[in-house]
């Protein structure tokens, strides 16, 4: 029998709303079993999710893609398939212990653990993590003696559910981020290996690196073919969004960049917490922050990565709107009293996931938000949320777009 191979479609994306085809997630596994009260703040949880429970939402999220048509590919499937190739082992494997908290002994005895792995039981190790009680061997060295035995060896990473924030499309080059949480910092080395090393993504360029300034995915919304976003506030550093900007620019992967300082708070700690786009001109917008929301307009110059000049504040809608050279940027007014409004903001009520123009994802406890979307005329596909948003994230921070149709330029 010949089995009839269709290629994947190459990785591009250059909008938050073209037709998505491929779409990268996380389905959340025995990381999450590892929040207790005692770690969750560190480990970026408003609480502790029901994870059969939070498992069967985010299979019903996953569903409603596949059902609009969407190829769903899984982290840990990928990184499964990465780990085969040796290189890609040496470098997650090194990430892990260089971790300075083991110390030589213990760094020996978990190094000589994790090569005993095939890559499926490692790829569970590098995301649900190593527990003090799990590590049989090297039981008698300094640092596993003193450790508390609430202590991770291996620190988990349930935040990996969040594929928004450690890479970013940026047309058909892929920006690995730069965490600011040390929470998550190693979420990177997974995003990195499966790019480099993968052979659906052999050849991919990195326009980003997570050793450079502080950048989050979250905070990165691609305004239009060319237009990017990017919020600074509790996650991406200036230096971060500059760094970006010289990047995207140097490649011609963008002739604009707009910061938008953001309130450093757990509330938003990405862009995308308060501002989503649902159609090619159209954002939904928390409307507490609607009114003060500025920008600066970074374009670039006439030498690769050079910034021609540095503009602003204004008004983000404005500045947005001449930069997609489009007459305005509508915003989806929720109308919303101001308690509905952060209570509903609060549970991702802002943070749309399009599969094509005004056709969005959204989680279906915002009830007054998705009315008003759809009122809007943007169709609103609404799934369950209750446990996943125990982590602050919605459908848009759960998905990390690989290939979106073009937008026409
Ligand atoms: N794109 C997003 N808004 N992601 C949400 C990330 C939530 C995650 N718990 C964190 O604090 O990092």
């Amino acid at each position: 029998m010949v089995l009839a191979v269709t290629a994947a479609p190459a990785p591009y994306a250059d909008s938050e709303v073209g037709r998505l085809r491929t779409v990268m997630l996380h389905r959340p596994g025995a990381e999450l079993k590892r929040l207790t009260p005692r770690n969750n703040d560190d480990l970026l949880f408003d609480g502790i999710p029901w994870v059969g429970r939070a498992q069967e939402e985010h299979d019903a999220f996953a569903d409603a893609l596949r059902g609009h048509g969407v190829e769903v590919v899984y982290v840990t499937d990928l990184i499964r398939e990465t780990l085969t190739v040796a290189d890609a082992r040496t470098e997650v494997t090194e990430a892990v212990l260089a971790d300075p908290r083991l110390g030589i002994g213990l760094r020996r005895a978990v190094g000589a653990l994790l090569d005993t792995l095939d890559p499926d039981a490692l790829a569970e190790v590098l995301i649900a993590g190593l527990a003090h009680h799990e590590l049989r061997t090297g039981r008698d060295t300094l640092t596993y003696t003193l450790m508390d035995d609430h202590d991770f060896i291996i620190n988990p990473l349930p935040n990996v559910l969040f594929t928004r924030d450690s890479s970013v499309w940026i047309a058909g080059q892929v920006a690995v981020t730069s965490f600011a949480m040390p929470a998550r910092s190693r979420e990177t080395t997974l995003t990195r290996a499966i790019y480099t090393y993968h052979p659906r993504f052999a050849g991919t360029e990195l326009v980003y690196e997570p050793e450079f300034e502080h950048v989050e995915g979250g905070d990165v919304l691609l305004l239009a073919p060319g237009v990017i976003a990017v919020g600074v506030g509790e996650r991406t550093t200036s230096a971060g969004a500059e760094r970006l900007a010289q990047r995207v620019f140097e490649r011609g992967l963008a002739h604009t960049l707009l910061v938008l300082p953001i309130a450093q708070e757990r509330a938003t700690m990405h862009l995308d917490t308060v501002c989503t786009m649902v159609d090619v001109d159209a954002v939904v917008m928390y409307p507490n922050i609607a009114d003060s929301l500025c920008a600066y307009t970074m374009t670039a110059g006439p030498e690769p990565g050079s910034v021609s000049q540095l503009s602003g504040p204004e008004p983000f809608l404005t500045a947005a709107a001449k930069a997609m050279r489009i007459d305005t940027l509508r915003v989806i007014d929720t109308g919303l009293d101001p308690v509905t409004a952060e209570r509903e903001q609060w549970d991702d009520g802002n943070n749309t996931l399009c599969i094509a123009p005004r056709l969005a994802v959204a989680y279906e406890r915002n009830i007054e938000t998705n009315a008003r979307l759809e009122e809007a005329g943007v169709e609103v596909v609404r799934i369950a949320g209750s446990e996943l948003g125990s982590g602050r994230g919605g459908p848009r921070c759960m998905s990390c777009p690989i290939t979106r149709d073009p937008l026409p330029r």
